[in-house]
């Protein structure tokens, strides 16, 4: 996906959120759905779903297919990897005998976790609770890959943001690559290389991610849906990609891996989706605005009403329709959260019911979400957590 040339066209408001996953006919074929559901539905007539489907959700569903098959295909490439994993192994002994202290190096591992999962901690501390349900391994693979995450959105957000330039994205991506090949730079990457070795990853949702942060060096305005579609995927579907591998597929699932990603892929396009309507004034003010121009243009507002930032009945109507597309994602997302694996479903369960609040924190606000920034009080999060639990604890 990095570099796509993929063909912007416009779209439906509203329809789109069902446009990215196969239509409920292609998933009746493929069993997923019952056959009759998405006739008797009949809200979505099949010819111009499929017409409307973008080149860039052909784009990025590519990718999620490639990591669902890397999944499915789990067993016969085990022996690869393993492989693999001893060559890695072999080279990071070479390295360690080349300092002269082998042992401390392993023990460096370690602490490379833990300084993960203090990052977490600090930083995302709601999921860091969900990841102790885990089991070890997988807990400290998602610290690694949250920490990844973290410091790759720092790098043009953080503090040293003025100073990064496409070069040196460019080399985070050599970093990125060389750690893949288990050849990890600092201690967090050596933690992510270890988690690359023992899971099946694709590095290609890593660099999609670093493809986000080059948008954000020079892009402040997305024409269309699909345009910002793709700029979501970059920076937050990406995530769910990277994580299914580790938090793992329900063995007793019937789902295909490509359901499970899609859902996943939707989760993440949701709490993008959702960030950008709660950040609306915010972003307004640094001169960004993550909101398609021309569904902005149809509710006949302008760049300038944004920047205005006056709720009018335009901007309610307006960003009604956005809200309601940002719930069709979270809806899409949450049929898929009971197809992981047990231990993993209740983070996974929790955030999204608590990011999906933040659309009712922003109704609740009056649509103002210029000056006042919609948030989840302590009560409602507290309730969703058990909530989720015992949702989490049912079979798929
Ligand atoms: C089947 C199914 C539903 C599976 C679930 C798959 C899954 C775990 C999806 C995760 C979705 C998720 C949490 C996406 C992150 C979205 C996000 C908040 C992206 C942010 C991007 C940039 O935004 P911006 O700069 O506008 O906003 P800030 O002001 O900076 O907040 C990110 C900041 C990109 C970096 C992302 C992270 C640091 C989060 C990484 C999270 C994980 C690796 C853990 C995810 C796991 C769980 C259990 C939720
Ligand atoms: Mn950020």
């Amino acid at each position: 996906m990095a570099g796509s040339s993929a063909v912007y066209t416009s779209c439906r408001p509203h329809a789109r959120a069902f446009l990215l996953h196969p239509h409920p006919a292609d998933q009746a074929q493929r069993g997923l759905l019952p056959a009759a559901a998405w006739r008797r539905g009949g809200a979505a007539p099949r010819a111009s779903l499929v017409a409307a489907r973008t080149a860039t959700e052909e784009a990025v569903y590519e990718v999620v297919l490639r990591q669902a098959a890397l999944v499915e295909d789990l067993q016969g490439r085990r022996a690869a990897r393993e492989a693999d994993a001893g060559r890695r192994r072999r080279w990071r002994d070479e390295q360690l005998e080349q300092e002269g202290d082998a042992e401390l190096g392993w023990g460096l591992l370690g602490d490379a976790y833990d300084r993960c999962g203090e990052v977490c901690a600090e930083y995302a501390k709601t999921f860091y609770l969900g990841t102790q349900l885990m089991t070890p391994e997988r807990r400290k693979a998602v610290w690694a890959i949250y920490v990844w995450c973290r410091r790759t959105d720092e790098l043009v957000d953080g503090p040293n943001s003025s100073y990064i330039t496409p070069k040196a994205l460019d080399r985070w991506e050599k970093r990125l690559e060389d750690l893949f090949e288990g050849r990890p730079y600092d201690m967090y990457d050596a933690a992510l290389s270890d988690t690359a070795s023992k899971f099946p990853i694709d590095i290609q949702p890593f660099r999609d991610m670093i493809e986000g942060m080059r948008l954000d060096l020079w892009k402040s305005r997305y024409m269309t849906f699909d345009e910002l579609y793709l700029y979501c995927y970059y920076v937050a579907g990406t995530v769910g990609l990277m994580t299914v591998p580790v938090m793992g597929i329900a063995p007793d699932s019937k789902a295909s891996a490509e359901s499970v990603y899609n859902a996943a892929l939707a989760l993440g396009i949701a709490n993008q989706l959702t960030n950008i309507l709660r950040d609306v004034g915010e972003d307004s003010r640094r001169g960004r605005i993550y909101l398609p121009l021309d569904e902005l243009a149809q509710a006949g507002l302008t760049e300038e009403d944004i920047f205005r930032g006056k709720v009018t009945d335009k901007w309610r109507r307006f960003m009604k329709g956005q809200i309601q597309r940002a719930r069709l994602f979270f809806d899409e997302a949450e049929k898929g959260v009971m197809h992981l694996d047990s231990a993993s479903r209740w983070p996974v369960l929790a955030s999204l019911w608590l990011y999906r609040q933040i659309l009712d924190a922003i109704e609740a606000n009056d649509y103002n979400n210029f000056t006042k920034r919609a948030y989840v009080g302590k009560a409602k999060k507290f309730l969703s957590l058990p909530a989720a639990y015992a949702r989490a604890a049912l079979s798929p």
